[in-house]
């Protein structure tokens, strides 16, 4: 698991290792320039001989690229030395000089980033408050343009994160200066792991400073691991009552496939039988999974709203009360979230919502928080915070990175794979895998009570899952997602 700490978290954590004179820069420096050695070498290229910008602001992160970049320098790099700010790491800045690096003269900025292979962001780390103010907006601007200019783009390694993101929220609140990878001191920050930040800080590789901590994370990111740990297998014990049955109130005459994609995604997921009950495409789910049985009935999970129109939902309202007076799993998509308006003011962690960004402002709108769907989208952690807040549910945002949060522990960002699933039908499929799983560990939930964070970390194991069964590398159909799910989940368990 990704586990990403808010720089007030790591903050306090570095100050008593600091304060023991731990060499916590030295160790991030030589991390540095350990990854851009690397770099460097899977381009072809060589330390020796390489021309390196140090891009050094006026705080630690600027030491840290000084200190790479005198590691760098003895290693035979020349390395240019951009002051940006009115101070400097007085020893880093030594360091560097002593090892053969040069400061450049400022009206020579463009010249030299256009001559460097590779870029060592060191211009703000966790001190960074965003936006940013001149001259460093500048800066990053013109730093963007001369790569978007250049005939090879330069190798950017950012120190800790780019600058200029926002590193606690994932906003981006201003210009930032996008990485090719970001090397994280010690852990991930929110930014580095969820959107719209993460989509410039390339690959994320963390560096051991031996800095550990131990409160939960504020945004992490399961892998395939962590979903094995998170999935039951069934044992000779087992059989379909006890797999556990998704009831779906998915698809209507206007969108019949959504019944079918949300069967194939539950039928995947490994349910132990689904239930159909939307009886006017009933005969048109047969035909693809002749395994599903029809009508209401006992279930250890819903799935509703998925293809059902707004003015169709009031047959969903039968289904959604059951399942919260018998305190079962109930994921709300699609036309169901419109129930939500009036009433429902009080849900269980239990009841799992999968609203667009759209959808989600019109939730939060109609409980009184006014947040547009820009503002939704600009910092997107902090909205599906708010709003698992303000329902009491487990809020899963899709997009490009699904974001997953409950009334209480971390938020789950999980990435694509490949952005080929961006495709009608694929939430569909997300939601009734999502059930199968919310059922498979039904009773478990119920035991574990409201706000133990468990729906949360399933539907991060869900969105893990959908993921890996929609990355390819040309186009993919909903329906081929839902018939890669057990391919997805057998990696997962014995990869
Ligand atoms: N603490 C340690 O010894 C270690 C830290 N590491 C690295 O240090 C940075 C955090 O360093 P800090 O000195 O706290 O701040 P920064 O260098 O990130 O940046 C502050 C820098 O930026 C200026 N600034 C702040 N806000 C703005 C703004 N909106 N616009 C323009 N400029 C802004 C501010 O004035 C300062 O000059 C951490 O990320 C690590 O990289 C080591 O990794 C471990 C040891
Ligand atoms: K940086």
């Amino acid at each position: 698991m990704l586990r990403a700490y808010r720089s007030s978290d790591v903050a306090a954590a570095e100050r008593p290792l600091l304060e023991a004179g731990v060499p916590l820069m030295e160790r991030a420096s030589f991390a540095v320039a350990t990854v851009a050695a690397r770099e460097l070498k899977r381009r072809g290229h060589t330390v020796t001989g390489s021309r390196i910008l140090i891009l050094a602001g006026g705080g630690n992160n600027g030491g840290d690229a000084l200190y790479a970049g005198a590691v760098l320098a003895r290693r035979g790099a020349a390395v240019d030395i951009l002051r940006a700010g009115d101070t400097v790491h007085e020893e880093g800045l030594r360091a560097a000089l002593d090892a053969g690096a040069r400061v450049l003269p400022e009206d020579h900025v463009a010249t030299a980033a256009r001559a460097a292979g590779l870029w060592i962001d060191g211009l703000a780390g966790l001190g960074l408050r965003p936006p940013l103010r001149e001259p460093l907006a500048g800066l990053v601007t013109l730093l963007e343009q001369e790569r978007d200019a250049a005939p090879d783009e330069p190798i950017v390694i950012a120190v800790d994160c780019p600058t200029g993101i926002g590193i606690d929220d994932g906003g981006l609140p201003g210009p930032a200066l996008r990485a090719t990878v970001t090397v994280a001191m010690a852990v991930p920050k929110p930014g580095l792991l969820a959107p719209p930040a993460s989509r410039l800080c390339g690959r994320v590789e963390v560096a051991d400073i031996g800095l550990a901590i131990a409160e939960p994370p504020a945004v992490a990111t399961l892998t395939g691991a962590d979903v094995a740990d998170v999935l039951r297998e069934p044992d000779e014990s087992d059989h379909k009552y006890t797999r556990g049955v998704v009831l779906l109130g998915t698809g209507s005459p206007e969108y019949p496939g959504a019944a079918v994609l949300t069967a194939g995604g539950a039928l995947g997921g490994g349910a132990g039988m689904v239930r159909l009950d939307s009886p006017e495409v009933a005969h048109l789910v047969l035909r693809s999974y002749p395994e599903i049985v029809l009508g209401m009935g006992r279930a250890q999970a819903a799935v509703l709203g998925s293809g059902v129109p707004v003015s169709d939902i009031e047959r969903l309202r039968a289904p959604l009360d059951r399942a919260l007076d018998e305190q079962y799993p109930v994921v709300l998509d699609a036309g169901a979230l419109a129930l939500l308006k009036d009433g429902y003011a009080d849900l269980p962690s239990t009841a799992v919502l999968t609203p667009h960004a759209g959808e989600l402002a019109e939730l939060l709108a109609a409980r009184g928080e006014g947040l547009t769907r820009q503002e939704i989208e600009a910092a997107p952690i902090r909205a599906v915070r708010l709003a698992a807040t303000v329902t009491g549910a487990t809020i899963v945002l899709k997009g490009s990175t699904d974001l997953i949060a409950g009334p209480d522990g971390p938020v789950y960002a999980q990435p694509a794979r490949s952005h080929w699933r961006a495709t009608a039908g694929a939430g569909d499929v997300y939601a009734g895998l999502l059930g199968a799983l919310l059922a498979g560990v039904g009773e478990e939930i119920s035991r574990a009570g409201h706000g133990y964070g468990q729906p949360a970390l399933l539907a991060a194991a869900a969105s893990w899952i959908h993921a890996e069964a929609a990355h390819s590398n040309g186009p993919i159909r909903a329906g081929q997602i839902a018939d890669r799910i057990p391919a997805a989940i057998a990696g997962a368990l014995h990869g």
